[in-house]
């Protein structure tokens, strides 16, 4: 697990590191430096023209050193000091000493200067960093709206100039194409809204004390690819299919069969020892002729889920894809709840029944995985101000109901009831797709019926299925990967995942 740290946190691991490596301050600077350099020289090509807009306070400090170490790397440099209010703090005054006479460095004093940066080709940003308290104004939001003017690349250090990492952000902020951070991934990184500024980010080791960030008390994690190989376990010799468990989908309906066959087909590929399928009679021939390997519970009913069958032998159920929202569906979800005290996995069209007739929600066993994309989050938690507000709500909805909410987008979020939150790194955007959620339901329900508890099933699934979707884009592109590719590409995931032990 990555741990995400609050500001607060970052600056006192900074404090730690400096006292207990121990390194001088201007030094651990000095590595902030070469990380970023690092990176940047491997990407950008050292014809281009870079500009370094830098502020006075540790940001600036970096941007001075990145200056000087790219001007020694040959590339043709250019320095921008914004001269507002901030003091220069001292990594900074011998930065700037540490320059002598190259590159060219300007200050910007007066919001008069306009059009400042028109001639670079890379704008590196050093104006801000995790310093930043309140929205950036007067000459600092003069000089983000003039980096953002120009046609530039622009490439934020720490965190792009204006963003705050803990909280909503408002006013002028710098739409970076690319945010190299310094070892710990800031939770704004991590909401839709930030996107637009940070582009695509990437953290950068700068040797922070480790035992200081082990111990740093968070509830915000990253998940990486060892935590799901911890996760899943390899299969035994004398293991047979009674170990693996039996799971039940309900899910698929008149014209949305497909969502039953998705679901059905991930399930399947994520190793149950039985799989069963509840749909109505409709899909009976479809269900047969298209899954071998599942076999069919068929409703009464000719279009759509009406009445559960019993469930006694199912150790998980997966509910939801395709069912609709009929009155007699309402009655069939709100029977399985009743019936039901195993933890099962709830998606679409059964999140949407329960956000219509909230009563409902209390009969959910604990330890239930719930998967609403947006949409159907807002229909069950109500509508939110901001990304920071969203994650809040996300937090208490597990903690009230026991359960496992995942909250599914880019960087899909999994809170879990004793409030931790789980992002999952894996996942394109070729994935958003009708069918996609589908799949997701089926792997889940597929691993919890396996015995997995609800937090492993569903930092696994999660992760999982986006790897599939990774794999997937990889061949496909993310213009024609489609939900089925998504269940033919599971194999490789799971290989994948597998492979690291
Ligand atoms: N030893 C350290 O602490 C290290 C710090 N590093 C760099 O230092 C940065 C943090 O530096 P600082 O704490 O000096 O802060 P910043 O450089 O982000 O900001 C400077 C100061 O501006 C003031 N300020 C905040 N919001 C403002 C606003 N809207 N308008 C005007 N002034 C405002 C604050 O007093 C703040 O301390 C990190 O993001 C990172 O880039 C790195 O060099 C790694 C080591
Ligand atoms: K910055």
């Amino acid at each position: 697990m990555v741990r995400i740290l609050n500001t607060k946190q970052i600056k006192a691991l900074d404090a730690h590191t400096i006292e207990h490596e121990p390194v001088k301050s201007i030094d651990l600077m000095e590595r902030a430096c070469r990380a970023f350099v690092n990176w940047f020289v491997q990407r950008i090509d050292a014809t281009k023209k870079i500009g370094i807009v830098c502020g006075t306070g540790n940001n600036g400090g970096d941007g001075l050193g990145i200056a000087r170490m790219l001007h020694d790397w040959g590339y043709p440099v250019k320095v921008w000091i914004v001269r507002g209010l901030v003091p220069e703090s001292a990594d900074f005054k011998t930065n700037l000493e540490r320059i002598k006479g190259e590159p060219e460095i300007a200050d910007i004093i007066t919001e008069s200067d306009k059009g400042l940066f028109t001639d670079r080709d890379v704008l590196i940003d050093a104006i801000f960093g995790s310093g930043l308290s309140r929205p950036a104004d007067g000459i600092y939001a003069q000089a983000i709206r003039c980096m953002n003017e120009t046609d530039a690349m622009r490439i934020a250090v720490d965190i792009p100039s204006g963003l705050l990492a803990d909280n909503p952000s408002s006013g002028d902020i710098i739409k970076a194409h690319y945010t190299v951070s310094f070892q710990i991934p800031k939770l704004a990184f991590f909401f839709p809204h930030s996107h637009p500024f940070t582009g695509e980010w990437t953290t950068v080791d700068i040797g922070l004390h480790k035992d200081f960030i082990r111990q740093s008390e968070t509830s915000h994690f990253l998940v990486t690819a060892k935590d799901i190989t911890r996760i899943i376990r390899p299969r035994k010799r004398f293991d047979h299919k009674g170990t693996f468990g039996h799971a039940l989908i309900i899910a698929g309906g008149y014209g949305k069969m497909g969502a039953a066959l998705l679901a059905s087909a991930a399930a399947l590929r994520s190793g149950p020892g039985l799989l069963s399928v509840h749909v109505p009679k409709s899909g009976y021939t479809i269900l047969q002729t298209a899954l071998p390997e599942a076999m069919a519970s068929i409703d009464t009913h000719e279009h759509f889920f009406t009445e559960a069958p019993s469930l006694e032998k199912y150790s998980t159920i997966g509910i939801g894809p395709g069912i609709g929202q009929e009155p007699a569906t309402v009655k069939a979800l709100a029977q399985v709840l009743a019936n039901f005290k195993a933890p099962l996995v709830i998606d679409a069209d059964a999140l949407n029944i329960l956000g219509v007739n909230p009563e409902l929600m209390k009969r959910i066993p604990e330890n239930s995985i719930l998967t609403p994309h947006p949409k159907e989050f807002e229909r069950l938690a109500g509508k939110w101000d901001n990304d920071f507000q969203r994650l809040e709500k996300q937090k208490r909805l597990a903690s009230e109901l026991k359960c496992v909410v995942v909250l599914k987008g880019a960087y899909s979020s999994i809170a879990t009831p004793d409030g931790k939150v789980y992002f999952n790194p894996t996942g394109n955007p070729g994935m958003a797709k009708g069918g996609s959620g589908d799949v997701l339901t089926g792997i889940l329900t597929g691993l919890l019926a396996q015995g997995y508890s609800a937090e492993e099933t569903a930092l696994a699934g999660v992760y999982l299925h986006g790897l599939a979707g990774d794999i997937g884009s990889r061949e496909k592109g993310t213009f024609s990967l489609i939900a089925t590719d998504l269940v033919e590409f599971l194999p490789q995931s799971f290989k994948t995942v597998l492979n690291k032990f």
